[in-house]
């Protein structure tokens, strides 16, 4: 999903009418300027410190990863386009910070989420039990067509799993969830296909076709 566009014309050397006598006859390339976004869509990314939302938000734009990521402060954007059934997306990705004392400041970025991905660490059970307290925030600030995405992190650390998958599962459903969804992620290749999923909905959404949708996933961000 490459989202650079770029058209190469050959004038000249092949008997092109439009060659300029300028040049000779000589090829050229000329570079056309980006085909604008059919949609924009923003989504942020939200859940306790450490889960790995800065992780997520590296891996899906730039594939990479920082093992030694520092801690957010307030807020931070990337942006990545996609293409879906030859539509151009435009997303606008905002990682927030897990810290409670930067709530005020994240807040304000809920409102415009066509999409929220709520992570925890299945290693870390205080980071399932702040759920509740995620979606708290959700029904307070966000608008109430955001699709919903729960992310188990850290799936290669099984060996240290606290929160089970079927605990996983009742509590996406607590969430009133329509559709369950669960994968393993530890290919960036199939978490770009998922986390596109989620905006196809959106998209579907935005169409005005209703179709809403939580989904769960797992992944590992290594
Ligand atoms: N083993 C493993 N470590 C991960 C994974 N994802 C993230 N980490 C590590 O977890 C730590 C925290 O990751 P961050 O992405 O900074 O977490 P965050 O949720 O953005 O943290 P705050 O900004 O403090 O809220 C880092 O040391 C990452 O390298 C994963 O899938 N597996």
């Amino acid at each position: 999903m490459d989202s650079r566009y770029e058209i190469k014309r050959m004038a000249g050397g092949g008997g092109s009418a439009n060659a300029s006598p300028a040049l000779g006859g000589q090829s050229r390339r000329r570079k056309m300027p980006p085909r604008p976004a059919d949609y924009k869509l923003q989504m942020i990314i939200i859940g306790s410190r450490g889960v790995g939302k800065t992780s997520l938000m590296e891996r899906f734009t730039d594939d990479t990863f920082c093992e030694a990521c520092k801690s957010t402060v307030g807020v931070d954007f990337k942006i990545k386009t996609v293409e879906l059934r030859g539509k151009k997306i435009r997303l606008q990705i905002w990682d927030t910070a897990g810290q409670e004392r930067f709530n005020s400041i994240t807040s304000a970025y809920y409102r415009g989420a066509k999409g929220i991905v709520l992570v925890y660490d299945i290693t870390k059970q205080e980071t399932f039990d702040d759920l509740p307290k995620w979606m708290k925030m959700i029904d307070k600030y966000a608008s109430e067509e955001a699709e919903l995405l729960l992310v188990g992190n850290k799936l290669d650390c099984e060996t240290d799993r606290i929160v089970t998958k079927q605990t996983a599962e009742r509590a996406s459903l607590l969430f009133q969830t329509s559709l369950l969804f669960q994968a393993s992620l530890l290919f960036q290749a199939s978490l770009l296909f998922q986390t596109s999923l989620l905006f196809q909905t959106s998209l579907l959404f935005q169409t005005s076709l209703l179709f809403q949708t939580s989904l769960l996933f797992q992944t590992s961000l290594l």
